[in-house]
């Protein structure tokens, strides 16, 4: 069933569109609803309104629902989601889009039912495919690093021309270029911005220097 907050498709395309124009996606490990908001404030001053914010802490869910009422203006989504119990959560608590380490059918088709953009995780010709069965034209490669870098992403789009990538996993501001500087990339992902200990510690200063640093490296490769 369709509410008033569902989602129209064309909204779901404008968050894609909103990924693709950030080029970045902070992948975030917070433990609530105050970490989720003081770290979407430092990667908003770094000039990144963009976060996945992972169901890996109890917390995600909190902090998912913190920023999507209190920062609108943020792109915030859900990541780690590996069950469609998960996905109907990460709706109920504002996700814009959904992100899955792997692909489950099940996963996509809940996320698909809300509206909501999902990316989930390939690392496989095979699994494209699967994701190309199930009407996806944006996938997640990961763990990029592992599965072959942007060698494999130039590789997989051989057979599979139109299909973009998020490349996650291993990613960081020594590689990034090599990431942003391929035609199907859409986006890279990744949580070198958002290092874990920086959240802990509350530095949220080297969180806003890390993520405007990232933005300029980005928007460095966008001119070139
Ligand atoms: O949590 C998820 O949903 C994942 O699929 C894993 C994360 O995307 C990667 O762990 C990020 O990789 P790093 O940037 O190398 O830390």
């Amino acid at each position: 069933m369709s509410s008033p907050d569902t989602p129209t498709p064309a909204a779901a395309g404008d968050v894609v569109a909103a990924l693709g124009a950030h080029r970045l996606v902070p992948v975030v490990v917070v433990d609530g609803a105050d970490q989720g908001a003081r770290l979407a404030d430092a990667l908003v001053a770094g000039g990144l309104p963009v976060a996945e914010i992972t169901l890996r802490t109890a917390g995600g869910i909190d902090a998912i629902r913190a920023v999507a009422r209190t920062q609108p203006d943020v792109v915030v989504g859900a990541g780690t989601v590996t069950t469609a119990d998960q996905v109907d959560a990460v709706a109920d608590a504002g996700a814009r889009y959904v992100v899955s380490p792997g692909l489950s059918e099940a996963v996509v088709r809940r996320a698909q039912h809300h509206g909501l953009p999902v990316l989930p995780g390939v690392a496989t010709p095979t699994e494209i495919m699967a994701a190309l069965d199930l009407g996806l034209d944006v996938v997640k490669l990961f763990p990029a690093s592992v599965v072959g870098g942007p060698a494999a992403i130039k590789a997989f789009s051989a057979p599979f021309p139109g299909l973009r990538f998020v490349p996650t996993g291993g990613v960081g501001a020594a590689n990034l270029g090599d990431y942003l500087g391929l035609a199907p990339v859409l986006a890279v992902g990744g949580s070198w911005m958002v290092d874990k200990k920086l959240v802990d510690a509350g530095d949220w200063a080297e969180v806003t220097r890390r993520t405007a640093e990232a933005v300029a490296l980005a928007a460095e490769i966008k001119e070139s």
